[in-house]
């Protein structure tokens, strides 16, 4: 198997935090403060901890400011609105991401509705899933976007592309489908009611897999040299006398690797370009809030305008 089948997300999130870190360090000078990102965390998931941890690190990294608010899990809606909206109003900061999920008792879709569109470096406002629906320039959820990267890295022009989107969630499945139909592939949403999967999947030359099931994907789905995107994290139960299981995706990567003709693996794929992108998204957002709007050709790994 040669080894420039495997697309590495790793490495490719790690370019992008350098430009990102440069035009960081211009924004400063420019603007005489940092570019700066509020997460919020609601409860203390483990998963959503450590992804809240790195996010802080990583923003710091690139030498832009990190607001951390943490509340507990049983925080009420008021609370967090209240939190939200002075975000909104403070003018250190450029953009707010909300960590998902959150508490059962919290109304997700009021919480992202809360969230200034201008500031809303996650793209899953309204407004700016509306954007990304009719061609204008906006926020773009940051694990779409960071396949679309890969993916137009390794392929070029995808124009003419049969691309089957598996799964369609507000946060991957639809804006990657969005996503695709813009750099006109020919996309098909398959989700848990489509019939015969396999016979779809096989079709495609781009499989993205947004599913959350463990290697559902199979060697025998995938057309041979077809490029496959996996965005699945799944833990599975630890081995016995191990404490934590080990981390697949969605598609079964020791059989795919061998038809693919590129593949990202899990990890090391498309997880470490969600974080790289949601910083790119929040400096994008601190020049627009500045008056100087970043040209995309200003950070070199972005083919996205
Ligand atoms: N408000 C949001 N919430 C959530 C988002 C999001 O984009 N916005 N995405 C996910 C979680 N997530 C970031 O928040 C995230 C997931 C995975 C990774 C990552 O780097 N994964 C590693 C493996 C990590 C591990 O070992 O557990 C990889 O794939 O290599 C980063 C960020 C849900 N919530």
């Amino acid at each position: 198997m040669s080894e420039n089948k495997v697309i590495d997300g790793k490495d490719f999130a790690e370019r992008l935090r350098g430009s990102i870190a440069t035009l960081a360090a211009e924004f400063e000078a420019k603007a005489g403060r940092k570019a700066g990102l509020a997460v919020v965390l609601v409860g203390e998931d483990p998963a959503s901890q450590v992804y809240v941890s790195s996010k802080g690190k990583q923003t710091v990294a690139c030498g832009m400011a990190s607001f951390e608010y943490k509340l507990p899990a049983d925080a009420d809606e008021a609370t967090l609105l209240g939190m939200i909206e002075q975000l909104n109003a403070d003018p250190a900061v450029d953009g707010i991401l909300v960590q998902l999920p959150l508490p059962r008792h919290l109304d997700e879709q009021k919480v992202i509705a809360t969230i200034s569109p201008d500031k809303d470096v996650d793209g899953f406002h309204v407004t700016n899933a509306g954007r990304l629906a009719v061609g204008q320039a906006g926020y773009v959820p940051c694990t779409p976007l960071g396949c679309l990267m890969l993916l137009k890295d390794r392929l070029g022009d995808l124009s003419g592309m049969n691309a089957v989107v598996i799964g369609r969630s507000n946060i991957v499945g639809k804006p990657m489908a969005q996503l695709l139909l813009a750099e006109s592939c020919t996309v098909t949403v398959a989700h848990s009611r489509t019939k015969d999967l396999p016979e779809v999947v096989r079709r495609a030359d781009i499989v993205v897999a947004a599913v959350g099931r463990p290697e559902m994907v199979k060697a025998d789905w995938i057309k041979p040299g077809a490029t496959v995107i996996d965005v699945g994290i799944n833990r599975l139960p630890p081995a016995e006398g191990k404490t934590k299981g080990r981390i697949v995706g969605d598609v079964d990567y020791q059989g795919a690797v061998q038809v693919a003709g590129a593949i990202t693996p899990v990890p090391g794929g498309v997880g470490p370009m969600t974080i790289a992108v949601l910083l790119r998204n929040a400096l994008v957002a601190a020049y627009d809030h500045i008056g100087a709007p970043l040209a995309a050709e200003r950070l070199p790994e972005n083919t996205i305008a």
